[in-house]
């Protein structure tokens, strides 16, 4: 029975599991007290944990029950596999590793016949663990659809950060795309950006031990406030809860009370209550959903001609609309006192009108103001220049709106404008050439004339982000690993608080658009050592004076969806140890045709130079 259900949300966090702690040869009674008591699945051992090999040669090994106990939908949809405890491939005495590795392969291959969706793996015995990668690995290298899951605890106090022991065996079985990890949660937790790193790895399920739960005043187990929102974060990346009851807590008023029922029931009630105190998905958040960690080829609106399905997005995005009718006011306002208003007309231009939307708000604008304006709409796309002609018909414009169908840069104005409005920005700023159109258009603009928006910044930081490095993998070629992709990051931790890279002016009296900039990032130690896959990278425009839009963390325009984030991969992701230091190079490059990023980290270690000459990515001037 799923935990709870949020309007639009069909994440696999609604399910939460039970884990069967012991071998039991009744696996169908296991299953059904389970599933009676709100579970939706058990996390099951496949093997009796008295088989050894090397004990009972040429027997078929026992393992619980026979494929016929279920059905393969029942398997697929209400166990995972566990392995056995026991296997230890890294450890000296020599038949007990031979026999490790054949119960591993044995159970794995089990689990495969039996089609469940998921194994897990138990935590190795030892930190250098190289043997348990590599029989694990060559399973992975014929695994049908299983995913496989490593076993960590969340706090290690053998180790200080378990990540470091995921970080090797998944870098030994080259990231492979079907191993995941499952964390052990008890009562202890590292530090809330150690956490939060794991969000970026693959991060399948949390193992939430009763060991972790306090108990209320009334008797009932309760969960830390840092518990809680460690659990809430999970649901919200679709991270499933699997509860274990290594360390039951004997409730007597619950025994005393008649009941019969496993008390396990009582922790699954507190996390599906958890599950039901979820927010609800905002509006913009449903709209994400789909697109969440799925990489799109960024828009090319000068080279290519947008879509009426893309232009149809963008006008949804009220919020942009009124950060610009906002600014087009206040620049109105400064431009012609009181006195003036019934007397001037300001010209307006707006350049890359598409099908018109910011022409309706800089008419509002006016409006609201009570201002004067003659607007000129340009617009280079002939598709939407036919939509923007209708609408000014429509709309009865005709004596305030000029269209004309040009490129900007080409265009030779009839007179010069007084403001100059334009929306041509990318999730990196500059990454659509606004700096390149705008420069052809500054030439229209009167001396004192105003931009809107008057400057834009990019902003880049370090993320760990598995998914779109293995979806980038998949990929099995250079120029996917060199190139950007718009995203909607979720799965992807921030390493480090992103920092401006690139601002661009308008208008400007310095017209080249190269840039170089060499940063520096600051890893804090409570995060511990982290995989950087890539960087994220954002903006922020300042539309005029104080009004502002952007998607950069930190100042994001509230409930904007027009722009993701954009993804810079690595080649190789780059290990960074807790508290380093790492430094990040990016260059935007010019030609007479294009415009191109080249990117590299020169520590902790090196990385080659991406994207040389653009040769994997570029923008079509
Ligand atoms: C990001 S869209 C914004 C459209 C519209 N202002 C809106 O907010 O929905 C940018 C528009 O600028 C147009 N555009 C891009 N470069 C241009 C250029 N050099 N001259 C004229 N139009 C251009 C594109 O065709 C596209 O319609």
């Amino acid at each position: 029975m799923p935990l709870g259900q949020r309007a639009g949300d069909n994440s696999e966090s609604r399910y939460a599991g039970c884990e069967i702690l012991r071998h039991t040869d009744d696996i169908e009674e296991a299953l059904s007290s389970s599933l009676s008591a709100g579970f939706d699945f058990i996390v099951l051992p496949l093997t009796n944990p008295e088989y050894r090999p090397s004990k009972n040669a040429g027997l078929v090994p026992p393992f619980c029950g026979s494929d016929l106990v279920f059905s393969s939908t029942q398997w697929s949809s209400h166990v995972v596999g566990k392995l056995s405890d026991w296997i230890d491939l890294d450890g000296d005495d020599d038949v007990a590793r031979l026999d490790s590795e054949l119960v591993l392969k044995k159970e794995l291959s089990w689990a495969g016949h039996l089609s469940v969706q998921a194994c897990l793996l138990p935590t190795p015995k030892v930190f250098g663990c190289a043997n348990y990668a590599r029989c694990v690995n060559q399973v992975l290298q014929g695994l049908g659809n299983m995913q496989v899951c490593k076993r960590d605890p969340i706090s290690n106090r053998l180790l200080n950060d378990s990540w470091e022991w995921w970080h090797m065996f998944r870098t030994l079985c080259e990231y492979h795309s079907q191993l995941g990890v499952a964390l052990d949660i008890t009562a202890s937790l590292p530090p809330a950006s150690a956490i939060k790193r794991w969000i970026g790895e693959p991060l399948k399920a949390a193992i939430l031990h009763t060991s972790a739960f306090l108990t209320n005043k009334r008797g009932y187990p309760c969960l830390s406030k840092r518990h809680q929102s460690l659990i809430t974060m999970l649901f919200n990346h679709s991270v499933q809860v699997c509860c274990s009851c290594s360390l039951c807590f004997t409730f007597d008023h619950w025994t005393d009370n008649g009941n019969s029922q496993d008390p396990l029931i009582l922790y699954r009630d507190y996390v599906a209550n958890l599950y039901r105190k979820l927010d609800p998905l905002t509006t913009q958040e449903q709209f994400e959903l789909g697109y969440r960690d799925f990489l799109q080829a960024p828009l090319q609106p000068l080279m290519d001609n947008l879509e009426a399905q893309t232009y149809e997005t963008f006008e949804k995005d009220a919020t942009k609309y009124d950060q610009y009718q906002n600014a087009i006011r206040a620049a109105l306002v400064d431009r012609v006192s009181d006195a003036e208003a019934s007397t001037k007309t300001i010209v307006l231009m707006v350049v890359g009108a598409g099908r018109g939307p910011l022409v309706r708000a800089s008419l509002k604008a006016a409006e609201e103001c009570g201002r004067n304006l003659r607007v000129y709409a340009v617009e280079k796309n002939p598709n939407a220049v036919v939509t923007l002609s209708r609408l000014i018909k429509i709309e009865g414009w005709e004596d305030l709106v000029e269209l004309v169908s040009c490129d900007m840069r080409h265009w030779d104005a009839p007179e010069q404008a007084d403001i100059l409005v334009s929306e041509l920005l990318g999730s990196f700023g500059d990454n659509e050439l606004s700096p390149e159109c705008l420069d052809g258009a500054q030439r229209f603009l009167k001396k004192d004339g105003i931009s809107i928006p008057s400057s834009y910044t990019s902003y880049i930081g370090p993320v760990t982000a598995s998914k779109l490095y293995n979806d980038v993998k998949s990929y099995n070629d250079l120029s996917h690993f060199e190139t950007a992709y718009v995203v909607k990051l979720h799965n992807a931790a921030p390493l480090a608080a992103p920092q401006p890279v690139f601002t661009f002016v308008h208008p400007t009296d310095n017209t080249d658009n190269r840039r170089y900039k060499r940063l520096v990032f600051n890893f804090s130690p409570d995060t511990g050592s982290a995989l950087v896959h890539g960087f994220g990278g954002y903006f922020d425009a300042v539309l005029y004076k104080d009004i502002h839009l952007g998607i950069e963390p930190s100042t994001a325009t509230p409930n904007m969806f027009s722009w993701f984030s954009i993804f810079f991969p690595l080649r190789t992701p780059i290990y960074v140890p807790a508290g380093a230091l790492l430094e990040l190079h990016f260059w935007r490059c010019v030609a007479p045709t294009k415009v191109w990023y080249e990117w590299s980290v020169t520590s902790p270690t090196v990385s080659p130079l991406h994207n040389p000459n653009g040769r994997s990515y570029w923008v079509g001037l």
